[in-house]
């Protein structure tokens, strides 16, 4: 079926320029077909308000739970709160239960994405089996099961000479090794950062425990030619490292989470696990830090590490609740109206950030509206302000720190291919 939008602006990305133009899109081939004023009839219409026409959003970093942890979230109910959020491409962490360490496990993922008809659904797969930090697993074998990457997300590989082998065989299969930076023996288990862990009497995360296994993985990627990728990263020295790496030439990129640029350990005004996240919420230096790499392009794109995780688990004691915020629903319109609106980054900045430079990192497809690419789109409309309320997220998490707060530029429309995967009540 062919479909034409009209009413909207689509943004150019060269110039940051917004024209109010049509687009034809075609739901067989998944191409946008055309881009211009009246256009041929279509099978249907779907007639926009002003609303911005930007390519879909891709997350290199979601946790959507299956198989294993249904209550958190599932496939279906976690790529369609992606597509509420703009996103027409999720990679999703192996961290469920079964972990994704074989190739079954990754189809299996792939067929409850497809039967969820919403986001695209990328699993990325285990580096080493169980996520034990113990051996690898067969590469090759994921690889070819339709695995994007490797991680052992949640935790950091431990040992050092494994994770030299892990990137030996993953440059052999140009396969990017994305990294929890994590050494355990100086995390120790610590919940917040030095500053609120002291003045609410909560243990320490020192933030070496991630600077210092991205330096060691910096090393070890110049060393095979792999490609690392960092997660969620959150300190100054793990910026300055990263910015380091990247002007003597090693394949590296990097991920930035909304909280971690919204948010430092001075928004924690209480012990409540709705701020446990890992890394946690660092220093205000730290946060600049982060913000100026992002800007200056050291932090390439940003990821939501989308964390959803039950009521129940979340209202447990500081110490036992888990770690982790969802984000999927709200990362674009807390990006524009806290960084876009006072002017800190240009609209097309952020897209290129969102959208364009995640698919040139991994190699997908996407990132751009042409005629001839693929039709992944959304519309947000940025002109009407809401309240953030999880009670409306179609994720199963709640667990945002972001509640209450207002914002513009929540999604109308998303296609993927072509294919209408999310619509508000606004667009008929
Ligand atoms: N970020 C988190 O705080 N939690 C993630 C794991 C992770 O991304 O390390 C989770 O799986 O819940
Ligand atoms: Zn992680
Ligand atoms: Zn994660």
């Amino acid at each position: 079926m062919k479909r034409k939008i009209t009413g909207g602006r689509l943004l150019n990305l060269t110039d940051g320029s917004l024209t109010k133009t049509e687009i034809l899109v075609d739901d067989v081939s998944g191409v946008v077909l055309a881009i211009g004023d009246d256009l041929p009839v279509a099978d249907e219409v779907i007639s926009l308000q002003g609303e911005v026409l930007l390519p879909g959003f891709i997350d290199l970093h979601v946790h959507l739970r299956e198989p294993g942890f249904e209550h958190k979230e599932t496939i279906q109910s976690g790529a369609r709160a992606a597509a509420a959020g703009g996103f027409t491409k999720v990679a999703c962490m192996p961290n469920t239960n079964p972990p994704l360490d074989t190739p079954e496990l990754v189809r299996y993922v792939r067929k409850k994405a497809i039967d969820a008809g919403a986001a695209g659904v990328l699993p990325i797969a285990c580096i080493t089996k169980n996520e034990a930090g113990e051996s690898l697993t067969d590469f090759a074998a994921l690889k070819a099961a339709g695995a994007i990457a490797l991680s052992d997300d949640g935790k950091g590989v431990q040992d050092g000479g494994l994770m030299r082998e892990a990137f030996v065989q993953a440059q052999k299969l140009s396969l990017p090794i994305s990294i929890h930076a994590e050494d355990e023996s100086i995390a120790r288990d610590g919940v917040f950062n030095e500053g609120a862990a002291l003045r609410l009497g909560v243990s320490i995360q020192h933030g070496e425990s991630e600077s210092a296994m991205i330096a060691r993985d910096i090393l070890l990627a110049e060393q095979t030619g792999a490609h690392l990728h960092v997660c969620h990263v959150s300190v100054e020295p793990a910026v300055a490292l990263i910015r380091w790496a990247k002007q003597r030439g090693v394949h590296v990129t990097a991920e930035v989470t909304p909280h971690h640029l919204l948010l430092s350990e001075a928004s924690i005004d209480r012990a409540d696990p709705v701020y446990k996240v890992n890394p946690p919420l660092r220093s205000e230096t730290d946060r600049q830090a982060c913000l100026a790499g992002f800007l200056d392009g050291t932090l390439d794109v940003v990821a939501t590490d989308h964390a959803p995780h039950s009521a129940e688990e979340k209202a447990r004691p500081l110490s036992a609740a888990p770690f982790g915020m969802v984000g999927i629903e709200t990362v674009f319109p807390l990006l524009y109206t806290h960084l876009v609106e006072p002017g800190l980054m240009s609209l097309q900045e952020l897209v290129l950030r969102m959208s364009t430079k995640p698919a040139l990192a991994f190699g997908l497809s996407g990132g751009v509206i042409r005629v001839g690419g693929p039709a992944d789109i959304t519309a947000v409309d940025v002109d009407t302000t809401h309240t953030i309320d999880p009670t409306k997220f179609l994720s199963k998490g709640t667990n945002t720190p972001f509640a209450g707060w207002q914002a513009r530029g929540f999604s109308n429309l998303t296609l993927l291919q072509g294919k209408v995967i999310y619509q508000s009540r606004e667009v008929k």
